[in-house]
């Protein structure tokens, strides 16, 4: 049997040192991934309804770091296009199906360069991730590729031997994810565990991917070892969110699906996924600015003046509750 610490978000909690800064506003929340620097460590998951191009358009105006999914394949030229008109860095994902390398070799052709690529894939430590991370970096050498996902340090790191600049950890945690249920494996109930596994083999920086159910949940992980974390059922159900809006017993709620849900497949075919429905939560960028500050209080408890702090606190478990409740 392999022996690891498992525990996850509510098992930890992070202990305070003496508060350096005078007001909360002073605290940093800032991070650098790659060439560019961004107001918090957050972006919205990839997903359809997560993001679509207006939302990513306000995040790339508005200084956030920004994912567009890879599920309307024809619409990523013209977005990059727009993107760079614009002046806003550009950011897409792709798959590892044929297609697809030859989308990368017509992005060259045309000199449209996107600032960040994402490889978005379940099982990330596979040899299709490895050759299109390499085909990429033939192509456009100056994009920055993020990897994934993934769930073990040598899938880190084998990632990161074949050119990804960052990897994203995560395999199963997700809210509308029943990987764990439906094949028995994933990191789900134990992501920050395996996180921080994932971090000690990492020589670039992580995403950590899922499972991120509080604002406190992103200082555990950049305690844990991530640079950057995303997030989906956190930013699901807002004002702009794309997908079906409904009225339930006088409350107004908006559908969240999996990527490997029948509704985003459109067939009962390797369903990975579920949807679920959230209370609509109002405007995104309520959430955004309330996530900064939450954040600027975990650095001033940290004792710090911006992320850094974080990165070394101690912590204690308060329990281990491996199964987090998930059904499908
Ligand atoms: N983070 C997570 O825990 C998970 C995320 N997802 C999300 O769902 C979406 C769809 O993912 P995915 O199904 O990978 O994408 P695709 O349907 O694009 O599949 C990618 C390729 O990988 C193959 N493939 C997929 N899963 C496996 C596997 N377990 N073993 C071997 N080959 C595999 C597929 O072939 P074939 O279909 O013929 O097997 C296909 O050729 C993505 O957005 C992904 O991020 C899905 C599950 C888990
Ligand atoms: N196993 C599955 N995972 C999925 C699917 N669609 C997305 N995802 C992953 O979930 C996170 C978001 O997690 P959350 O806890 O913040 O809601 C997302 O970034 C993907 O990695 C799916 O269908 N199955």
């Amino acid at each position: 049997m392999f022996e690891v610490k498992v525990f996850d978000y509510e098992d930890i909690q992070l202990i305070p040192n003496k508060c350096l800064i005078a007001s909360r506003s002073q605290a940093d929340t800032s991070v650098t991934l790659g060439k560019h620097t961004f107001k918090i460590p957050v972006v919205p998951a990839n997903m359809q309804t997560i993001i679509d191009e207006k939302i990513a358009e306000f995040l790339a105006e508005n200084g956030y770091f920004y994912i567009m999914h890879r599920f309307d394949e024809e619409t990523r030229l013209p977005f990059v296009r727009k993107m760079k008109e614009k002046g806003f860095i550009s950011s897409i994902s792709v798959g590892v199906k044929n297609y697809e390398y030859d989308f990368i070799e017509e992005l060259a052709r045309e000199n449209l360069i996107p600032d960040y690529i994402t490889i978005d894939i379940a099982h990330g430590h596979a040899n299709s991730v490895i050759e299109m991370i390499q085909h990429i970096k033939k192509h456009l050498p100056d994009t920055f590729v993020i990897a994934g996902n993934v769930g073990t340090p040598d899938a880190v790191r084998e990632l990161e031997n074949a050119g990804a600049d960052a990897t994203k950890v995560g395999i199963g945690p997700g809210k509308v994810c029943i990987t764990k249920i439906k094949t028995g494996f994933g990191t789900g109930g134990w992501q920050l565990a395996a996180l921080r596994w994932c971090a000690k083999a990492a020589t670039k920086p992580i995403i950590a991917d899922g499972g991120i159910r509080t604002h406190g949940d992103i200082a555990k992980s950049i305690r844990f070892g991530a640079t950057m974390v995303m997030i989906g059922s956190l930013f699901a159900g807002h004002e702009e969110s794309p997908g079906e809006t409904i009225e339930k017993d006088g409350i107004l709620m908006k559908e969240y699906f999996g990527s490997a849900s029948e509704f985003q497949k459109g067939e009962k075919k390797n369903v990975e996924g579920k949807k679920i429905w959230v209370t609509h939560k109002g405007p995104l960028v309520h959430t955004l600015i309330e996530m900064e500050q939450d954040l600027q209080s975990s650095i001033s408890y940290a004792g710090g003046h911006n992320l850094s702090a974080l990165t070394k606190v101690d912590y204690v478990i308060l329990k281990n509750s491996i199964y987090n409740g998930d059904v499908i």
